[in-house]
């Protein structure tokens, strides 16, 4: 028993002198780890790292990580956050397709449910958000970045929602997400089309906000986007997020079961089950 505590304080010890090298303090989101928190004492933004190798695909588990830190950062009345991955050329592969091929009827509610609270979570935030692409951002990765107020995106890499390639239709909440980044012109083409923009194509429609040489470039800007609210009440800034973004919230917070019943009717029809085995075969066969 002392011992158990002797070795608790040890490694306390030894993590806290490992983020005081750099200002910063570590917390991590839960039981599975696939998120990684670090809070600059300084600043008090947030950079989280989201930690599913190989392609941060967003599977039941790193969705309640996820979750889990978004209520964390939200109780401790985070500064700031910035959204990141640890992979050196995938910020996020989007949802785990596997957790819509031959689904397990509860498992695939959990996940649903999983992801619609990390929307409104993230999307609905009331401290300010930024998303350092440092990799490819399909789909549901384009979706985390797109529910961030800011967007700088190492050069090289693709973005978009490209569901309709892959024979399914996004989501309302997440067309809705997009159309709060792109006209709605650009929006209805990119969304029919399943457009994987280019950086720079991402950048000339608006998609992203900066282009970044690197991962440290790309979290500088975003830190350097978030300082600037160091001038402005953090109240009045919430207040007008929230009311800017309400519609788009109510509309998920107030028909989430009927969205999930519509994501359980369509991953369970047959002929989307088929062009997901396809996709699937097609991503192993590269
Ligand atoms: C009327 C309204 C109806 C609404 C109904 C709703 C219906 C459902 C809506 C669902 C919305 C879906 C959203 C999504 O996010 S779907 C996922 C879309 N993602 C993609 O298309 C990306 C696929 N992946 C890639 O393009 C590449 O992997 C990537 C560019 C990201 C990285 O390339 P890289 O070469 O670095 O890596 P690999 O391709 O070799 O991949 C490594 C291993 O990871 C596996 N993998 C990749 N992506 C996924 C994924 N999304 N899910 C699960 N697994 C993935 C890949 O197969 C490799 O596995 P192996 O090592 O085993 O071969």
């Amino acid at each position: 028993m002392i011992r158990n505590s002797i070795n608790l304080l040890t490694k306390k010890l030894i993590s806290s002198t490992s983020c005081q090298r750099t200002r910063m303090r570590c917390f991590s989101s839960g039981a599975t780890n696939l998120v990684d928190v670090n809070v600059n004492d300084k600043t008090g933004i947030a950079v989280v790292t989201l930690n599913r190798p190989p392609v941060n695909s967003l599977n039941l588990e790193l969705l309640t990580d996820l979750s889990k830190t978004l209520d964390e950062l939200e109780s401790n009345r985070s500064k700031g956050m910035i959204l990141t991955s640890s992979s050196k050329t995938v910020f996020s592969a989007g949802l785990d397709i596997l957790e819509m091929y031959n689904p397990e009827p509860e498992r695939s509610k959990a996940f649903w449910t999983a992801l619609q609270d990390v929307w409104l979570k993230l999307y609905g935030s009331p401290y300010p958000t930024a998303a350092a692409i440092n990799g490819h951002s399909p789909a549901g990765g384009c979706l985390l970045a797109i529910c961030c107020e800011y967007r700088v995106m190492v050069n090289d890499f693709t973005i978009g929602l490209n569901e309709t390639r892959l024979g399914i239709s996004a989501p309302s909440f997440f067309i809705s997400s997009f159309r709060n980044v792109l006209s709605t012109r650009e929006a209805e083409k990119a969304l029919t089309l399943g457009t994987m923009f280019s950086s720079d194509e991402a950048l000339k429609v608006g998609l992203v906000d900066e282009i970044a040489t690197d991962k440290a470039d790309s979290i500088n800007k975003c830190e350097n986007f978030l300082l600037e609210f160091k001038k402005v009440s953090s109240m009045a800034r919430a207040f007008t997020k929230q009311s800017l973004r309400k519609k788009d919230l109510e509309e998920l917070e107030n028909n989430r079961e009927q969205d999930l019943q519509l994501f359980l009717f369509a991953i369970n029809q047959p002929i989307v089950q088929k062009g997901l085995g396809a996709y699937i075969q097609s991503l192993k066969k590269k």
